[in-house]
């Protein structure tokens, strides 16, 4: 796996069954975004492959809200382009039914994380790929979330997370991406001084 053509990661392999939750760890720079952005299908990896895509819903840094959307616009609006999840159900498991018509764009950050994530539930997607999902989260909704993913799992589910922090999912299996670390590799036209 590479960021700007630069290799970032490589022997890394795992398998993501229905029901289970890999919680990636390194520290800054190790390679997690890289590896969410490559199985969430957003670029290519270098070599290797990775099966499922079809069935990924993608949460990255950004929540990917319409800003001049309120809340249920939003949700709904995802909730057409998936094929239509229950958009009250997701607005109740994140707290936002009182933010319903509240414009995207006036939410705090914590509450445009919620959003971000509540878009997750009304893809229908089995498949949950999020990088850092807990930003901005207080303790509460930290707690939303966590609830959030463990129905998502009793339900047949799988989620694929980065973070940083305890989610209180002792289920969870982890993964250390440092020792996949990159080695240094030559460039094509170097070949001939090899
Ligand atoms: N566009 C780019 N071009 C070149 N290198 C990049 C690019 N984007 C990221 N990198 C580098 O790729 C490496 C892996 O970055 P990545 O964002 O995957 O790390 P991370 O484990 O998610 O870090 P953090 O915990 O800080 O979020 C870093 O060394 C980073 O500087």
């Amino acid at each position: 796996m590479s960021r700007g053509g630069v290799p970032v990661l490589e022997g890394l392999s795992f398998v993501l069954e229905a029901g289970q939750a890999l919680v990636l760890r390194g520290p800054n720079g190790s390679g997690k975004t890289t590896l969410i952005r490559t199985i969430a299908g957003l670029q290519p990896p270098l070599e290797g492959r990775v099966s499922g895509i079809e069935a990924v819903a993608y949460a990255g840094h950004q929540d990917g809200l319409k800003t001049s959307l309120d809340v249920v616009e939003n949700l709904a609006f995802w909730a057409a382009v998936y094929g239509g999840g229950d958009v009250e159900a997701a607005m109740a498991r994140f707290d936002l039914t009182d933010l319903r018509d509240r414009l995207a764009g006036n939410l705090s950050a914590g509450q445009k994380r919620r959003l971000g994530l509540a878009r997750l539930l009304v893809t229908g997607r089995p498949v949950w790929v999020l990088d850092e999902p807990t930003v901005s989260l207080d303790t509460a909704s930290v707690g939303l979330f966590a609830d959030a993913v463990k129905a998502h799992l009793a339900s047949g589910g799988a989620a694929l997370m980065a973070t940083h922090i305890d989610l209180g999912l002792p289920e969870a299996r982890m993964l250390d991406v440092a020792p996949y670390k990159a080695r240094p590799r030559a460039r094509a036209e170097d070949e001939a001084f090899l």
